[in-house]
C-alpha cells in the first residue's frame, strides 16, 4: 500500500469558562494557544508499525502481522467514527497489557494511536508499515489540551496517509489547511482518541485543536467567535500532576451524590460563560472600558469558586489566585483542574512592571509562568521547510 508521508501540527487550548459544565451540556468558551503538537508520519518497508513519543519517553513497535490479527474478519465492521468500538478497545488493551481503569500516560497514548490506526486502515485490505513520531511544546496532562492536540494530529496524519482526506502539499508549498468536510472528519476521529484518553470528553478540546481560534462550544455545536477583543493572558503551570479522566469522573460522582446542589452550580457556570460571551461582544462593538474588564474579572472569580465547589480545585491553584490578586490580577484554573494550569487576565492598562513582578512571584512558588497569545490556527499540514526548526530537529531524530 502506498503511504503518503506528512507533517501535521495542532494547537493546545485554554478554556476561558465552562470546563466540566460543558461535559454536561453547558456552554464553554475556549481559545487556541500558540503552543503546538507536531507529528511526522513516515512510510517504511520494515513490516512494522513504530511510534516515538519523546515527551513521555515512549518508543514502541509492533509487527504489522500481529496488528492484522486484531482486525475482525470483515474489516468493514471497523471505521465507524460515531461510536467507540468496545471490542477493538478490549483487544488493544490485551495487546498493550493494560486493564480497563488504567490511567497510565503511555498506555493511553498508545491505545489512542493504535485505535485510530486500525480503524482508519481496516477497510483498505492490508495494514501499512509506518513510523509516527510526535513531539509537543505543550506540557502533558496540565490542562492545556495536550491529549486533544495529540489526537487531532493522529487523526489528520492517519486519514491523510490512508488517502481518506487529501494530502495538501506539493513540495514547494509551506503550510495548508483542509476544507470544512475534511476538518469535520479529523475532529470526529480526534474525538475517538479523546474518548480513549478521557473516558467522557465533551469534544471542546478537539474542536479547538481542529479549528483553532476562539470558540463557543455547546453540546457538540461549535460557533467560532470571529469578533472578540485582543485578550492578554498569563498562563501558569503549577506542575501538580492530575488526570482529566479522574477529575471528570469525580464531578460526575458529585452530581450523582448531590444533584440538587451540583446541578445549579453547573447552570451558574453556563450563565458565566454566556455573560462572558456577551461582554466580549460588547467590548468588540464598543471600545473596551475598565468596566468591561471589571466584569471579566468578577466572572473569573465566580467561576473559580464554582470549580472549587465541584471539587476540582487544588491548594496550588489557590496559591496562584492569591499571589496574582496581591498584584491586582484575577486567575482561575483552566482545563480539568486538580493542579495543572491556570489563566490570569491582564488588563490593557496593567503595567509591564506588574506583569514582570507577578511572573517572578509565581516562579518563586516553583511554577512555570509566561504570557501567551491566543487564537492560533487549528490543525495544519506543513512541508518540512515550513516546520518550526525545534520541532523538525526533534522529529528528524526518529
Ligand atoms: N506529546 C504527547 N505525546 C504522547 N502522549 C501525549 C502527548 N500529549 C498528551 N498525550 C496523552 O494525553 C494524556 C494527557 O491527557 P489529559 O487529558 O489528562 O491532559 P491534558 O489534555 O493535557 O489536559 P486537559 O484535558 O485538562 O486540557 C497523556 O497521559 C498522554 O496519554
Ligand atoms: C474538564 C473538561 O471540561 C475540559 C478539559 O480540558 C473535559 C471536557 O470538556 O472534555
Ligand atoms: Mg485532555
Amino acid at each position: 500500500m502506498h503511504i503518503k508521508e506528512c507533517i501535521m501540527s495542532a494547537p493546545g487550548k485554554a478554556i476561558l469558562h465552562g470546563e466540566h459544565a460543558v461535559v454536561h451540556g453547558n456552554v464553554a468558551l475556549a481559545v487556541s494557544l500558540n503552543l503546538r503538537t507536531y507529528l511526522r508520519l513516515q512510510a517504511t518497508s520494515t513490516s512494522k508499525v513504530c511510534i516515538n513519543l519523546p515527551n513521555i519517553n515512549t518508543f514502541l513497535s509492533w509487527d504489522v502481522t500481529k496488528l492484522q490479527q486484531l482486525l475482525p474478519d470483515s474489516g468493514a465492521e471497523l471505521g465507524n467514527v460515531n461510536e467507540l468500538d468496545a471490542e477493538l478497545v478490549r483487544r488493544l488493551r490485551d495487546l498493550v497489557g493494560v486493564s480497563n481503569g488504567t490511567l497510565d500516560t503511555r498506555s493511553m497514548a498508545i491505545l489512542a494511536f493504535l485505535y485510530i490506526y486500525l480503524s482508519v486502515f481496516a477497510g483498505s485490505g492490508e495494514l501499512p508499515s509506518l513510523t509516527v513520531s510526535v513531539w509537543s511544546e505543550l506540557p502533558t496532562g496540565a490542562g492545556l489540551g495536550s491529549s486533544a492536540a495529540y489526537s487531532v494530529c493522529l487523526a489528520a496524519a492517519l486519514l491523510s496517509a490512508s488517502g481518506t482526506i487529501p494530502s495538501l502539499l506539493s513540495d514547494q508549498e509551506s503550510t495548508a489547511r483542509w476544507g470544512e468536510v475534511e476538518m469535520e472528519l479529523i475532529n470526529r476521529w480526534a474525538f475517538q482518541g479523546e474518548r480513549i484518553i478521557h473516558g467522557n470528553p465533551s469534544g471542546v478540546d478537539n474542536a479547538v485543536g481542529t479549528w483553532g481560534g476562539i470558540l463557543r462550544y455547546h453540546s457538540g455545536k461549535i460557533t467560532p467567535l470571529n469578533r472578540v477583543p485582543m485578550l492578554r493572558i498569563l498562563l501558569t503551570n503549577t506542575k501538580v500532576p492530575r488526570s482529566t479522566k479522574v477529575l471528570v469522573a469525580g464531578v460526575k460522582d458529585k452530581m450523582n451524590k448531590f444533584p440538587s446542589i451540583i446541578n445549579p452550580v453547573l447552570e451558574s457556570v453556563n450563565a458565566v460563560s454566556c455573560t462572558c460571551e456577551q461582554t466580549l461582544s460588547e467590548m468588540t462593538n464598543d471600545t473596551p472600558t475598565p468596566e468591561h474588564y471589571n466584569i471579566l474579572e468578577e466572572l473569573i472569580d465566580i467561576n473559580q469558586h464554582h470549580l472549587n465547589v465541584m471539587g476540582v480545585g487544588h491548594p496550588a491553584l489557590d496559591t496562584l489566585c492569591r499571589v496574582t490578586l496581591a498584584r491586582g490580577l484575577h486567575s482561575k484554573l483552566t482545563g480539568a483542574g486538580g493542579g495543572g494550569c491556570g489563566i490570569t487576565l491582564l488588563r490593557p492598562e496593567t503595567e509591564c512592571s506588574v506583569i514582570q513582578n507577578t511572573i517572578q512571584d509565581l516562579r518563586d512558588c516553583g511554577y512555570d509562568c509566561w504570557e501567551t497569545s491566543v487564537g492560533a490556527e487549528g490543525v495544519q499540514q506543513h512541508s518540512p521547510l515550513a516546520v518550526k526548526e525545534e520541532a523538525l530537529e526533534v522529529l528528524a531524530r526518529y
